[in-house]
């Protein structure tokens, strides 16, 4: 038998890996999950800003966010685009890049009243479930890397069926002090104490209709409270070596 012979054209090419990662406002996971999926060559789909976009383009049309039936409808005619390249994910609506817009302090108050809708929840986890196969089917015209998708439900509703599912928690204090020096570039008691809405008040409401704080059977926590970005990476990669064998 020659070399050539030997060579089994046949064989499958590598299962596209979809990792799936929740958490609470803080935690890290639009950190994490971007460079996770950089290292592993993955896309990256952050579902936290297609509620934010939701929530812009309700505020954009004068739809009350009060009004159940009428957000649910705006939602569901939301001509929305996700860019899902971890170097430089983009989200927008109707054209409009909405990268800062949809990270104001105004759309960080409102998302959860939009977020708690559940047909809207309905209907954007069809389309992050649509997002999330398109990515993962071989052969598509994506190319079928795999994806990495974080939110609140991923693990739990969206993806229960992927590959890697991971919870990423840390204690309160940690995540209040990120967000404050994201928001006011200082974790002062002050500027963590004007943070309280966006990450306590807020996953208090959103933990109403999705459950985000204990992890899920088969879903693996990893605690970041103690760990810096790079060791939280590390962390996340090595689950994923575990679970699937694959290693940046
Ligand atoms: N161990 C860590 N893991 C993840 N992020 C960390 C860590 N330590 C500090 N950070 C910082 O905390 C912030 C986390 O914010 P983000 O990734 O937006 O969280 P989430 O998407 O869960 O709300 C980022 O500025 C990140 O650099
Ligand atoms: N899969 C998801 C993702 C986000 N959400 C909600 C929860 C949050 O209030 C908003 C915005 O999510 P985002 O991940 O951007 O929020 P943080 O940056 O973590 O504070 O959307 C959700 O309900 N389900």
């Amino acid at each position: 038998m020659s070399d050539l012979a030997a060579v089994d054209t046949d064989a499958a090419p590598p299962t596209p890996l979809v990792i799936a990662i929740d958490g609470p406002s803080g935690s890290g996971k639009s950190s994490v999950s971007r460079r996770v999926a950089a290292r592993l060559g993955l896309a990256y789909l952050d579902t936290g800003a297609m509620y934010r976009a939701a929530t812009w383009w309700c505020l954009e049309s004068g739809v009350p966010l009060v009004d159940g039936p009428a957000v649910a409808a705006a939602v569901a005619a939301m001509p929305l685009d996700m860019g899902v390249d971890p170097a430089h994910p983009t989200v927008s609506v109707g054209g409009v890049d909405l990268a800062e817009a949809i990270r104001r302090t105004e759309i960080s108050a409102a998302v959860s009243s939009v977020a708690t809708n559940l047909a809207v929840r309905a209907a954007l986890g069809r389309l992050q479930r649509a997002a999330i196969d398109a990515e993962a089917e071989p052969g598509s015209f994506s190319g079928g890397r795999g994806v990495v998708a974080e939110g609140r439900d991923i693990t739990t509703v969206v993806a229960p069926d992927a590959t890697v599912r991971v919870l990423l928690t840390a204690d309160e204090h940690s995540r209040l002090s990120r967000r404050a020096r994201d928001v006011h570039g200082s974790d002062s008691a002050s500027a963590m104490r004007a943070t309280r809405d966006q990450v306590v008040r807020r996953d208090a409401d959103d933990s109403t209709v999705v459950q985000f704080r204990v992890a899920a059977d088969g879903v693996t926590t990893v605690d970041s409270s103690a760990l810096d970005l790079e060791q939280t990476v590390q962390a996340v990669l090595d689950i994923v070596e575990r679970v699937s064998g694959r290693t940046p």
